[in-house]
């Protein structure tokens, strides 16, 4: 009873969200196991069609049609050439097939006899052919067209998109917008869209003219009302039609056993399969799952779209089927009253020409149906690349001219508070830190989780900016120099750094890259990170790719097809390495960026949570051998083979500064760093007395026997 009652109050907490209290710009609806939030329409609205759109998008689509114009202007041109053909097309075929039709009917019923007759025949079969072929021809160039010139644009939109993601700062990275996902293609998609919109309407536009030909023709007595059967029901259907995905709109499942249901169908993921297994709750999670499913009863869970469209009426079913007969049964109706005015000719030309217009209709109406969606994925496109950094970016060098630099780089932070945005933590990351940092000194930070030693490291490469307080470099504050030179002079390792999706020489080489082709600098980082023997290991060595991105994809048929399914492995494996690997792969990569002269600041941020204690050790003292003319600061837990070569450690707690000082002075103190340093000097100390009582054990058993 208690957990149906959380699982109301949860239910309600879903429902009740600041949208309602805004219900006027809101319709809201709870279809099966969703709620539906609807943006009321704006007033002139056309079904289909959201005009407004246009009006305030016109200065995007210029823009957009501005940037594919400068990709290729004979491209666009021929592009918008074939969509000029395709929309002339339909109604000069139309035209071209009534002509023939006609003249097939005067020859059959002797109406026109003589050369001339024949020589009609003859040149109305000529243009339909040739109009055919032009037609083949066209399309054909125009599929071609938008293979090359579509690759074209999406390969300069993705060139425009990584631009600008690299050149973001982190802060702006984790903004909304950043986040949203682009697609290369969608310029292009929308402006496609968009061409074949105004083409459908140009070619609809052309048809009804070509209709007015007819009807002016010997048909006048039937073609109208033909005609008028075979358009208004599709406006009116269109009219109708009650379709969510036009709309804008918001849908949530809120219903509170079916959000259980599925958090419990979820445990039986692989993800969770060690704890569930572990702690043999299978049975515990069945009988909640049962229990779910059956208050659920049959709650509809079928997507929103589909449940909003389906009619709670056979009506408009039954309308729509017999909008597509109605011209027929009106022709039929004509035979059966006045037999003598109609003929088998007359029947064709109307069924084809309602049929064309009709299709063409249909067209139009979908093309400005889903414009809206293709215009969203291209403005998303242009937010992001338009986004703008919020850290500033100095001026000067670094390091500058003026200065001389041997010694590595002097830090002084000043009474700095940060606070990460978007935080929902009460704390500061970060309360008022000050903290000098000499020339080439070796620093090491230690604290608690959370105590704040991986933001000051941040605060330092400037992936952030301080809420408050100021960075000194080289006595000058932080934000003065240039981002890109100050990063340069920086070489970073933490826990966190990835391998990427390059060959390991790549891995390693990025770590000063004017050094890429140089093998032998390459082995030697690896061998500074104990990484050389791994490497060797691999099949392709240096050159191996441990993760690759995905090249491939399996059809539907092909994944349930073993010998398919076998090579599709094989082609996209990923190399597994273990944790403790991973962080000497990566660690290579900063003894690489070791051999820059340019590093006058090395900060290492508990790289080594992964390594045995050999590895842990040997990586320590190689870093601490790159020493020489550099500033270091190491972040660690395991701090004990560091201390006693730290000019300062800095002690932090719940984001303060608490001590600083050498090993003895805070040992001395007996405050945090001493707690710290006990806690882990104990472990060791009750590690030996176990292995001392073993030992002794083992003496007195094999004296015994
Ligand atoms: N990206 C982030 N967004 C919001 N809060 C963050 C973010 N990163 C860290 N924090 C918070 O900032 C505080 C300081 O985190 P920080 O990573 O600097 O601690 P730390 O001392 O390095 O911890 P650990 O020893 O666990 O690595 C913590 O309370 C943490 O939850």
């Amino acid at each position: 009873m208690q957990l149906i009652n959380r699982l109301r109050r949860r239910s309600e907490a879903l429902t009740n969200t600041p949208a309602k209290q805004e219900k006027s710009l809101f319709t809201e609806k709870r279809l099966g196991v969703w709620r539906i939030l609807i943006a009321k329409e704006s007033t002139f609205y056309v079904p289909g069609f959201e005009w407004t759109l246009l009006a305030t998008n016109f200065p995007l689509c210029r823009r957009a049609f501005a940037d594919i114009y400068a990709i290729s202007a004979s491209m666009f041109w021929c592009l918008m050439l074939t969509y000029l053909w395709t929309a002339i097309e339909p109604s000069m075929s139309l035209d071209l097939s009534n002509r023939l039709l006609f003249c097939i009917e005067h020859r059959i019923l002797g109406k026109t006899t003589g050369d001339d007759a024949v020589a009609g025949l003859y040149w109305a079969i000529i243009a339909r052919v040739v109009c055919s072929v032009i037609s083949g021809v066209v399309h054909w160039a125009s599929k071609h067209i938008i293979i090359i010139y579509g690759a074209q644009i999406k390969y300069h939109f993705e060139e425009r998109i990584l631009e600008a993601n690299l050149k973001r700062d982190l802060p702006t990275s984790e903004d909304h917008d950043a986040l949203a996902r682009t697609n290369p293609g969608d310029v292009f998609d929308c402006l496609q869209r968009t061409a074949q919109l105004a083409k459908e309407l140009v070619s609809f536009l052309l048809q009804l003219r070509v209709v007015h030909g007819v009807l002016g023709s010997s048909l006048h007595h039937v073609g109208p009302i033909f005609v008028a059967l075979s358009i208004v029901p599709l406006i009116a259907r269109t009219t109708l039609k009650s379709d969510l995905w036009t709309k804008a709109y918001f849908v949530q499942a809120v219903d509170e056993y079916f959000l259980r249901k599925s958090a419990l169908y979820k445990l039986s993921n692989a993800t969770f399969k060690q704890e569930v297994m572990g702690g043999n709750i299978a049975a515990y999670v069945l009988k909640e799952y049962r229990r779910a499913r059956k208050a659920l009863r049959n709650t509809p869970d079928e997507q929103a779209e589909e449940l909003y469209r389906h009619s709670s009426t056979a009506f408009p079913g039954i309308f729509s089927e017999i909008c597509g007969d109605l011209p027929m049964l009106y022709f039929a109706i004509l035979a059966i009253f006045r037999p003598a005015e109609l003929s088998l000719i007359h029947l064709a030309i109307l069924e084809q020409t309602s049929i064309s217009l009709r299709y063409t209709f249909s067209t139009l109406m979908w093309m400005s149906e889903s414009w809206p969606g293709e215009l969203s994925g291209m403005k998303t496109l242009y937010r992001v690349l338009d986004l703008k950094n919020t850290m500033k970016d100095g001026e000067i060098p670094y390091p500058p001219q003026s200065q001389f630099h041997e010694g590595g780089m002097e830090l002084d932070i000043r009474n700095v508070s940060f606070t990460y945005p978007g935080s929902k933590a009460e704390r500061s990351a970060l309360a008022d830190v000050s903290l000098s940092i000499k020339r080439g000194q070796l620093v090491v930070i230690v604290g608690a989780n959370g105590s704040g030693k991986s933001t000051i490291i941040k605060l330092l490469n400037r992936s952030y900016d301080p809420t408050s307080g100021e960075i000194l470099v080289d006595g000058r504050p932080i934000e003065d120099y240039q981002v890109m030179d100050l990063r340069q002079a920086i070489a970073n390792l933490t826990q966190d750094h990835r391998l990427f999706p390059l060959s390991i020489t790549e891995n390693i080489g990025l770590g000063h890259p004017e050094m890429m082709a140089d093998r032998g600098k390459i082995t030697e980082a690896a061998k500074l990170a104990g990484a050389h023997a791994l490497i060797e290991n691999f099949s392709a060595g240096y050159d191996a790719i441990l993760e690759p991105v995905s090249t491939g994809y399996m059809s539907w048929a092909g994944s349930v097809n073993e010998d398919i399914h076998e090579e599709f492995k094989k082609m996209e494996k990923t190399a597994q390495v273990s944790g403790g690997e991973r962080q000497r792969l990566v660690a290579s990569r900063t003894f690489m960026r070791l051999f820059s002269d340019d590093i006058k600041l090395v900060m290492v941020d508990e790289p080594s949570s992964a390594l045995d204690p050999q590895g842990e050790f040997e990586l320590f003292e190689r870093l601490r051998q790159a020493r020489q003319g550099r500033t270091m600061i190491f972040v660690t837990h395991r701090f004990g083979h560091l201390t006693k070569y730290a000019d300062i450690i800095v002690c932090m707690k719940d984001g303060a500064v608490v001590e600083t000082g050498t090993h003895e002075d805070l040992l001395a103190k007996m405050g945090e760093y001493a707690h710290l340093y006990n806690v882990q000097a104990q472990a060791f100390v009750t590690d030996a007395k176990a292995w001392f009582s073993l030992a002794v054990c083992a003496v007195k058993l094999s004296t015994t026997f």
